[in-house]
C-alpha cells in the first residue's frame, strides 16, 4: 500500500529491527483459508524485520473467542520459561558463575517472555447475534490483556459482514488486495521493540 492513500497504516519513519524479539502467533481455525493467508503474511514481514523463525510460537485455537485466553497462557508460558532459564540469585553457585567468565553467546530459540502476541482470526457475520458478542467480547480481552501483562497484543481479527470483505483484507478474492497480516507482522515488531526500551525507561 503506498505511503499517501488516507486509509491504513503508513511506514513508519524508523525501521525496528526484529532481531531478538520473540514474538507469538495465536490463529484459529474458523475461517482458515483467509486465517492462513493472514498467518502468512505476518510471518513474512517478521522475517523481513529479521525475527529469526526459532524466535516465532505459533499456536492454534477452534475460534476466535479463544483468541484471547490462548494469548494469556502463551504470555505465562513464555514466562515461565524465561524463569526457569534464569539464574536463581538466591543461589551460590549461580552467583559463581555469573562473577566467572563471559557466558558463551546463546544460540538456537530464545526463552525469554514474548516481546509481542499476534491474535489472528476471521469473524463473518452470520444470521443470529453470534458475531456481536465473539467481535466484542474477543476485542475488549485482547485489550485488557496487553493492558494488564505489559506485553503488546496485536489485534489481528478480521470482524467481516461478507466473505469478500474477508478475502480482500487477507490479499485473497478479487480487486483491489492488501494482507493486512502483514502490516500486523510490522505492528508486532515495532511494538516489541519499543516495550522492550520503554521496560528500560528509555525512549531512543
Ligand atoms: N462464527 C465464528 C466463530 N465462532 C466460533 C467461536 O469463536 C468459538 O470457537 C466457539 O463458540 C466455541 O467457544 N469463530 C470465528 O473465529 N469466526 C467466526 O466467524
Ligand atoms: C453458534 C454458531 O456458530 C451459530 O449458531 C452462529 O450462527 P450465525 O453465524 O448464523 O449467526
Amino acid at each position: 500500500m503506498a505511503d499517501n492513500t488516507l486509509k491504513g497504516l503508513t511506514s513508519s519513519t524508523d525501521t525496528f529491527s526484529g532481531e531478538g524479539l520473540r514474538i507469538g502467533i495465536v490463529h484459529t481455525r474458523w475461517n482458515k483459508q483467509v486465517v492462513d493467508a493472514l498467518v502468512a503474511g505476518a510471518l513474512g514481514k517478521l522475517r523481513e524485520r529479521g525475527v529469526k523463525q526459532e524466535n516465532v510460537v505459533v499456536q492454534e485455537v477452534p475460534g476466535s473467542y479463544e483468541l484471547p485466553f490462548a494469548c494469556s497462557r502463551m504470555i505465562a508460558a513464555s514466562q515461565l520459561q524465561a524463569s526457569s532459564a534464569a539464574p536463581d540469585l538466591m543461589d551460590s553457585t549461580a552467583l559463581l558463575s555469573l562473577a566467572g567468565p563471559a557466558p558463551v553467546a546463546q544460540t538456537g530459540a530464545s526463552t525469554s517472555t514474548l516481546d509481542a502476541i499476534i491474535a489472528i482470526g476471521v469473524l463473518i457475520k452470520g444470521s443470529t447475534m453470534h458475531f456481536e458478542y465473539i467481535c466484542d467480547a474477543t476485542s475488549q480481552a485482547l485489550m485488557k490483556l496487553q493492558m494488564d501483562t505489559g506485553v503488546p497484543v496485536i489485534f489481528g481479527v478480521l470482524t467481516c459482514l461478507n466473505d469478500e470483505q474477508a478475502l480482500a483484507r487477507a490479499g485473497l478474492g478479487e480487486g483491489q488486495k492488501h494482507n493486512h497480516g502483514g502490516d500486523w507482522g510490522l505492528a508486532a515488531v515495532e511494538m516489541g521493540a519499543k516495550n522492550r526500551l520503554w521496560g528500560q525507561g528509555k525512549f531512543h
